[in-house]
């Protein structure tokens, strides 16, 4: 019989998770990631950015293109409707708090918001 060697003795778990961005995200590092994003707020346990669109068949765009990103990543937001006011709400559920995998999904609903912005036939920046 071959020993067994488990995943532990081979790699530092605490290393492989910040590797793999799902590490806890320490005050420091969620400030400065924070920093870096367009309009978003939280603390250690979730971060969070509310933005309101021209119309509501506008939101529900959004939200359909953030479904399409969030399903691609294996990564979803929570997201409250209330007419065209979007709040997304972001964690690693498996992890209780932000890890770098939250920020990766907090750019792209950016990127996604931002190319919304530059859809409006008349140049307001609503979803800014
Ligand atoms: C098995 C699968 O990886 C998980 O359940 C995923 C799905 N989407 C998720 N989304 C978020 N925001 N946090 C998670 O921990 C999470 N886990």
């Amino acid at each position: 019989m071959s020993p067994r060697i488990t995943t532990s003795e081979v790699v530092n778990p605490t290393l492989l998770a910040s590797l793999i961005g799902m590490a806890l995200l320490d005050a420091a590092q969620l400030a400065e990631a924070l920093q870096a994003l367009d309009g978003w707020s939280g603390d250690l346990k979730a971060i969070k950015r509310t933005v309101e669109l021209e119309s509501f068949p506008q939101a529900i765009e959004t939200v359909d293109r953030v479904a399409a990103v969030a399903e691609a990543m294996d990564h979803h937001p929570d997201i409250d409707i209330r007419w065209r006011t979007l709040t997304f709400v972001i964690s690693t559920h498996s992890e209780g708090g932000v890890t770098r995998k939250d920020i990766d999904l907090a750019e792209l609903i950016d990127a996604i918001l931002s190319f919304e912005a530059a859809d409006d036939a008349d140049g307001s920046e609503t979803a800014t």
